[in-house]
C-alpha cells in the first residue's frame, strides 16, 4: 500500500516554446523558482534545413545534428526535461520529399531524446486534419516500441465540445491502443460545462496536464488563481490521476503581483487542499485500478490476514447488527421468554456472531447461536472465542452448510457470502443448502441481493488486461477499485436473488433455478465515447430497509469490504453519440461450477451501424467459480 502523502504529491514543470541557446540557465532558473522539471523543444527551429536536403543518403551519412541544431545538447538534466517535438514537421505533406524528411527528422528527435534518457517527449498539439493525425500516429506507434525509459506524450488541447477527444480517439485507435502512448492534456480557457465530457478524459491514459498562464485570473491581491471550474476539474484530475502538471509563464505581465514561482505555488496549494481522505480512500490507496482475481471462499479457504482485513470494515458489521436487531424486535415480543435460534452460516472468525450477540442484548431478546464454518483454520478461532468468550451461548458446527443436517431449525439465518457482483461467491448455491435449517416463517439475513451493470471506459484497465496477451484474461472478471474510469451511463439491475429461495422446489436436484439471463439497454449515450468493459456492483437488502450497497448511487458510506467488479471486452467498442448499448449477461451452471458469459452490442442512433462483441467466456472456458 502506498503512503498517503506520496499518493498526493505532484510534480510541476515549466513549459517554454523558446529555442534557448543555453538551456542550462533556463532549467536552473525554473528549478530555483520551484519547478521540478521543464518542457522545452529538443531541436532548434533552424534545423528545418533538413527538409531542404534533396538526397536522403548523403543526409544520412553526414553527422545527424550540428551542435547548434540542438536546444537540449547534454544529458546532465535528462530526468528534468520533457522534450517537445518540432512543430514544423509536415508528416502529411503532399510533397513526398518533405513528408519523408519530416518522418526521418522526427525519428532523429526521438532517438536523441531516448539516447539522453529524457523522462518524456511530447508531440505538438494534435492538429485538426485527419491526415496529419494518422501520419503522426503511424510514426509514433512505429517508434514508441524502442523507447525504453522515455515516455511518449501526445499533446491534446481540450475543447468545449468533444472534438479534441475524437482526435485523440482517432490517434490511439490507429495506434491500436498502444499502452506506451500517453496524453498530455492541455486545459482550455473555457471548460466544457458537461460533467461527462470532463470525465471522459479521466478514463484516458493522461500522464500530464498543461495549465497555460493565460487561463489564470488575478485575485484581489493581483496573484494568479484559477477560475472555479478549472480549480474543481484540476483538483479532480490530481485526485484521480496524479498527473505531472505543466505551467507556462505569461509573455507579458497579466497578473500584477505574479513572480515566476506564483503559478506553481498556486497549483501546489490546490494539491495540498484536495478532499480529505476518508476510510475507504485510505483503505483503497495502493489498490486503485489494480486487477484482483475475485475470491473463491467456497472452493478455497481464506487465510487469516484476509479475514483480518475484512473485519476492519466499520460499516458492514454495523448494518448486520442493525438488521438482526430489527428482525428480533419484529419476531419476539418484549418480555417474552422465547429463546430465538440464530444460525450464522459461514461464520469465518466470528464477527457476525458478535454482531448477533450485541443485537440481542440491545433488543433485550433471548437468543442461542450456532456458528457454522467449513474452513478448518478459521474454525480454530471460533473454538478460541467459544472457550474464552461465548461459552454456552454459541454452539459450533464444523460443516459445509450445503450438507449439514441440523437437529433443530432456526428463527434467523445470518450469512455473508456476497461478492462484488452479489452472487459471484455462490451465496445462492450455499444458501439453497442452508435454508433447510430455517423455520417456515424464519428470516434470512440477507433477504436479497441485486447485481448491477454499466458500460465502462478505462484505457488503463484495458491495457492492464491486454498485457497478459491472452483471451483467458479478457474473459475473466476482476475485482478493482476504480480510479481512471468513466461510466458511460447510470448502472441498471441485471438480476436479483431472494432468500429463502422459493424456486428451489421447481428443481431440487440440480442448480438450474440459479441460472439467470438478462438483457440491459442503455439508450442515447450522450456523446462519442469508447467502451472497454462493464462495471458491476451489488446492492443487498439485509432486512427491510437495512441495506448494504456498493452501487455508486447508494454506496454505504465508509464501507470498504467490496470493490466493484470489471468484466473486460476483448476489443474496445466505439460508441457514437446517440447510440444504444445492449449488454447481454448470463449466469450459468453445471454440476461443478458457475460462470458468467457476457456480450455487448452497440447500435448507432439511425440503426445503420452496429458493432457486436463475441460472447465472452462461452461454457466458462476461461473463468468459473467452483461449487
Ligand atoms: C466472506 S466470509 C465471511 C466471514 C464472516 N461471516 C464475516 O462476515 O466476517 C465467508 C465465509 O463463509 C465460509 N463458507 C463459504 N461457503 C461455505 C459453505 N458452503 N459452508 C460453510 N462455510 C462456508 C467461508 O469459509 C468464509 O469463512
Amino acid at each position: 500500500m502506498s503512503d498517503p502523502e506520496s499518493f498526493r504529491s505532484c510534480a510541476i514543470g515549466l513549459l517554454t516554446t523558446e529555442y534557448f541557446d543555453n538551456i542550462d540557465t533556463f532549467i536552473e532558473e525554473a528549478i530555483d523558482s520551484g519547478h521540478d522539471f521543464v518542457s522545452t523543444p529538443i531541436v532548434h527551429s533552424r534545423y528545418k534545413r533538413v527538409l531542404k536536403t534533396k538526397d536522403n543518403d548523403s543526409w544520412k551519412n553526414s553527422p545527424v545534428y550540428d551542435r547548434d541544431d540542438l536546444v537540449v545538447r547534454k544529458p546532465n538534466w535528462s530526468d528534468a526535461v520533457v522534450g517537445t517535438l518540432s512543430n514544423w514537421l509536415e508528416l502529411d505533406s503532399t510533397d513526398q520529399n518533405t513528408r519523408i524528411n519530416s518522418e526521418l527528422a522526427l525519428k532523429q528527435e526521438l532517438a536523441w531524446a531516448c539516447h539522453l534518457g529524457l523522462f518524456a517527449v511530447m508531440t505538438p498539439p494534435l492538429s485538426d486534419t485527419t491526415t496529419s493525425i494518422s501520419n503522426l500516429a503511424r510514426v509514433i506507434n512505429h517508434n514508441v516500441g524502442s523507447m525504453a525509459v522515455t515516455q511518449m506524450w501526445v499533446r491534446v488541447l481540450m475543447d468545449k465540445n468533444n472534438q479534441a477527444w475524437k482526435k485523440w480517439n482517432q490517434f490511439r485507435s490507429l495506434a491500436e491502443h498502444n499502452p506506451r502512448i500517453h496524453v498530455a492534456l492541455e486545459l482550455p480557457k473555457e471548460l466544457p460545462e458537461d460533467d461527462l465530457l470532463l470525465d471522459t478524459w479521466i478514463a484516458e491514459p493522461i500522464k500530464s496536464v498543461i495549465v497555460p498562464a493565460d487561463i489564470f485570473i488575478s485575485n484581489n491581491k493581483g496573484y494568479p488563481v484559477l477560475p472555479k471550474p478549472h480549480q474543481t476539474y484540476l483538483k479532480k484530475l490530481m485526485h484521480r490521476i496524479q498527473p505531472q502538471i505543466i505551467v507556462t509563464l505569461p509573455d507579458v505581465n497579466i497578473h500584477p503581483s505574479a513572480a515566476p514561482s506564483s503559478y506553481q505555488e498556486y497549483i501546489r496549494y490546490l494539491n495540498r487542499n484536495l478532499p480529505e481522505m476518508n476510510d475507504v480512500d485510505r483503505f483503497a490507496s495502493g489498490y486503485h485500478d489494480y486487477l484482483q482475481a475475485p475470491l473463491q471462499p467456497l472452493m478455497d479457504n481464506l487465510d487469516n490476514s484476509m479475514y483480518e482485513t475484512f473485519e476492519r470494515d466499520p460499516i458492514k458489521y454495523q448494518q448486520y447488527e442493525k438488521a438482526v436487531y430489527h428482525a428480533l424486535l419484529d419476531r419476539v415480543e418484549h418480555d417474552s421468554d422465547y429463546v430465538s435460534t440464530i444460525m450464522v452460516v459461514g461464520a469465518g472468525r466470528g464477527p457476525l456472531v458478535n454482531c448477533c450477540l450485541r443485537a440481542a442484548e440491545k433488543a433485550e431478546r433471548k437468543v442461542h447461536l450456532y456458528a457454522l464454518e467449513k474452513n478448518p483454520n478459521a474454525f480454530v478461532t471460533l473454538q478460541n472465542a467459544k472457550a474464552e468468550i461465548w461459552h454456552d451461548k454459541v454452539t459450533l458446527v464444523f460443516a459445509d452448510m450445503r450438507k449439514w443436517k441440523p437437529e433443530t431449525k432456526c428463527d434467523i439465518l445470518v450469512s455473508e457470502l456476497l461478492g462484488s457482483f452479489g452472487d459471484n461467491e455462490l451465496s445462492p448455491e450455499c444458501l439453497d443448502g442452508a435454508q433447510k435449517f430455517l423455520k417456515e416463517d424464519g428470516i434470512s439475513i440477507p433477504a436479497s441481493y441485486t447485481a448491477y451493470v454499466t458500460p465502462l471506459a478505462s484505457s488503463k484497465l484495458y491495457n492492464e488486461v491486454a498485457a497478459y496477451k491472452d483471451v483467458t484474461h479478457f474473459e475473466t472478471p476482476y475485482v478493482v477499485m476504480f480510479q481512471q474510469v468513466c461510466e458511460l451511463a447510470v448502472s441498471k439491475p441485471v438480476w436479483t436473488f431472494e432468500h429463502p429461495n422459493k424456486t428451489i422446489e421447481q428443481d431440487p436436484e440440480n442448480n438450474l433455478h440459479n441460472n439467470r439471463y438478462s438483457q440491459t439497454k442503455f439508450d442515447m449515450i450522450p456523446q462519442d465515447m469508447i467502451m472497454h468493459g462493464i462495471a458491476g456492483y451489488f446492492e443487498s437488502v439485509l432486512y427491510k430497509d437495512v441495506m448494504i450497497s456498493i452501487h455508486p448511487d447508494t454506496h454505504s458510506p465508509g464501507m470498504f469490504s467490496w470493490f466493484p467488479i470489471f468484466f473486460p471486452l476483448r476489443t474496445p467498442l466505439q460508441v457514437a453519440q446517440g447510440s444504444t448499448i445492449t449488454l447481454d449477461f448470463w449466469r450459468t451452471t453445471d454440476a461443478k461450477k458457475v460462470w458468467y458469459e457476457w456480450s455487448v452490442t452497440v447500435e448507432s442512433s439511425n440503426g445503420n451501424d452496429s458493432s457486436i462483441s463475441p460472447i465472452h467466456n462461452p461454457s466458462g472456458r476461461s473463468y468459473w467459480v467452483g461449487l
